[in-house]
């Protein structure tokens, strides 16, 4: 149904294409999955397929890509839309209406269906995607996974006979995720629809696959076959193979429920070692005598304009004795939706919490509160001392740092080595610091390249680096690790410990059930705006099916999260 004859694409002014020689073949009816590290080309290799590479991107095709027979680089991605349906990873610039319902409709209007087919179809997909309640509101006021959601319900509604889709489960929950993934493979299976997905959180997708398609490095030629085997060679996969790799069970786990299958042997071994969940998993950093020294930042999220930044002083930090933060009865109204309900969190430094939650349960609204970018309703708020939503954006940026679900919003400079001379300014640091945190995270990044062509994951790795260079006291961070492959993920990891370490605050809302099991001391859950569960990450992940990690679910009962905690319970045990 896809056909790429040896594919090469290189982009303006780029030293070395982003694709090289690719040559492959996805059957019609089948899922096939694209993987592989940050910035390796996936999202270029997607866009050829749907016509966006090159026609809207620049740079130059060679080879061919043929869709249902048709040449992608003759025919515009207007003249593919009847076969291919698209979703990116970034939906917001690609939506057309205002509405949810609008949007659902559209791709069926621009192809002349008739009135009651569209009709029937968007209540459909209202339906399974969990819309039916948004159906009215305006696009631009839903919650990121809500807008996910949209996005891949507009491209369901023509049903296409082709679905291409660019990390579709990034922004969404752990049971949204497996919805939307049940969905494409009855499409598949019922259908005989094709799907090409990229994706980078392995744990949720790999048992969906039919085949993958692995690109081991730029410029390498991709890896093709069955998930287990490629899985075998892979330089990214998720945690079930991590342990069958590290148990040497063959053929490998690819779900959760084969790997509980092979995991009895494995369960007694750890039985004797002393089970890091039987306290706090990980125990949280020792609390500094002192505050770090906070230096001065931008929160480049209120302060987005280098004028605005120059205003900036450079004083030191606003470190007051006390939570870092609180959230005291808060309650945030957005409209019509009652986001936050008396919502009480204090945080402390040293410590890492995870926000977790349903779409739209108010994980972004929490923190946008914390740096005032949304008044209370009734209750109070306080970062580091100041009550966010009266301090002026220049005092606030002393005492809190953001990372914004879209990086994009943080980003103004025209290349890298700009954006990051800004950030080492802004922070007082040396120069070079933002710079080598870039490179730590995600290596290979070039200097003169301009942060809208960045991939995905690239571009997250700038934003963190803005935001961690100016080591703010409180740190929040808004889904961060969409684009990140597992190895930038555990360099993350890494960083964000260090910092903890060192007395920094951290709270991040995610989805990413693996992240918060490496990281987090503490797992909040909010649901429609309420915090339904707060505690030592172990004591309210475990027992949970949404939100445990993948080795917790293999040893259930034992109380193990992560790869790591097993590998060195066992160096510790031979
Ligand atoms: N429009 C562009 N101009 C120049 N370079 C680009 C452009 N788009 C992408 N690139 C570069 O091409 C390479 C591949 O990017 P691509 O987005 O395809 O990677 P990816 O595998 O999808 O990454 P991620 O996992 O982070 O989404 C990257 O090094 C990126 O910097
Ligand atoms: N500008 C807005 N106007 C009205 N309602 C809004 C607005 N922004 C968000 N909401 C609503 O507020 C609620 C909380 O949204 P929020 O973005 O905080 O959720 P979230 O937990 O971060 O979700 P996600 O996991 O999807 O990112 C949602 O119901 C959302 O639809």
């Amino acid at each position: 149904m896809i056909r790429f004859e040896n594919v090469t694409v290189t982009y303006e002014g780029a030293d070395a294409p982003s694709v090289a020689g690719v040559d492959l073949t996805v059957p019609e009816g089948e899922l096939v999955l694209l993987v592989g590290p940050s910035g390796v080309g996936k999202s270029t290799l997607l866009g050829t397929v749907s016509g966006l590479v090159p026609h809207f991107t620049g740079g130059t095709l060679r080879g061919r890509v043929t869709v249902a027979g048709r040449d992608t680089r003759t025919h515009k991605p207007r003249e593919l839309a009847d076969v291919v349906g698209t979703v990116g990873q970034d939906p917001l610039s690609h939506f057309v209406t205002d509405t949810v319902e609008d949007e659902l409709a559209y791709g069926m209007e621009s192809l002349g269906l008739a009135p009651d087919v569209m009709r029937r179809r968007v209540e459909e997909t209202l339906d399974l995607l969990g819309l039916a309640e948004l159906r009215d509101r305006p696009i631009a006021t839903l919650s990121g996974g809500q807008q996910q959601r949209v996005a891949i319900g507009s491209v369901l509604t023509p049903h296409p006979k082709v679905l291409v889709l660019d990390e579709p489960t990034s922004a969404l929950d752990p049971a949204a995720a497996e919805e939307v993934l049940a969905v494409l493979q009855r499409l598949v299976h019922d259908l005989g629809t094709t799907v090409l997905m990229a994706e980078h959180r392995l744990e949720r997708v790999v048992q969906y696959a039919d085949q993958v398609v692995l690109l081991p490095a730029p410029g390498a030629a991709p890896v093709v076959g069955a998930p287990a085997e490629v899985m075998a060679v892979s330089p990214v996969y998720p945690p079930v193979v991590g342990l069958g790799r590290l148990a040497d069970w063959s053929p490998l786990p690819l779900t959760v429920r084969d790997a509980r299958r092979r995991a009895a042997g494995l369960r007694e071994r750890l039985a004797d070692a002393p089970a890091p969940g039987s306290g706090r998993v990980a125990p949280p950093a020792p609390l500094p005598q002192r505050r770090p020294r906070a230096r001065r930042f931008t929160l480049r999220g209120l302060v987005r304009t280098p004028a605005a930044r120059a205003q900036a002083p450079a004083s030191e930090a606003a470190g007051e004795d006390g939570p870092v933060a609180v959230a005291a009865a808060l309650s945030v109204r957005r409209g019509r939706v009652e986001a936050l309900r008396r919502v009480e969190l204090t945080v402390e430094p040293g410590e890492t919490i995870a926000l977790m939650g349903r779409n739209g349960a108010g994980k972004s609204t929490l923190l946008s509160a914390f740096v005032g970018m949304l008044e209370p309703s009734s209750g109070s708020v306080r970062s580091g001392g100041a009550v966010p939503h009266r301090t002026e954006p220049r005092e606030l940026i002393r005492r809190v740092g953001l990372v914004p679900q879209e990086p994009r919003d943080l980003l103004y400079a025209d290349t890298v080595a700009g954006e990051c001379a800004a950030a080492d300014q802004d922070a007082g640091a040396e120069p070079g610091r933002c710079r080598a945190l870039v490179s730590e995270l995600i290596p290979g990044i070039a200097d003169g390249i301009h942060p809208r062509d960045l991939s995905e994951g690239q571009r997250l790795a700038l934003a963190l680096a803005v935001v961690l260079t100016a080591r703010p006291p409180l740190l929040l961070l808004d889904e961060p690790t969409r684009g990140l492959d597992y190895a930038a993920k555990a360099r993350l990891v890494t960083v964000l410990r260090g910092l903890a370490a060192e007395g920094h605050a951290i709270v991040l809302a995610t989805h990413d059930v693996e992240l918060a099991a490496e990281l987090a001391h503490r797992v909040v859950i909010l649901a429609e705006g309420e915090v339904v569960a707060d505690g030592p990450t172990a004591d309210v992940v475990v027992s949970s099916p949404a939100f445990a990690p993948q080795i917790a679910k293999v040893l259930a009962p034992l109380r193990w999260l992560t790869l790591g905690q097993v590998r060195t319970a066992l160096a510790g045990a031979r």
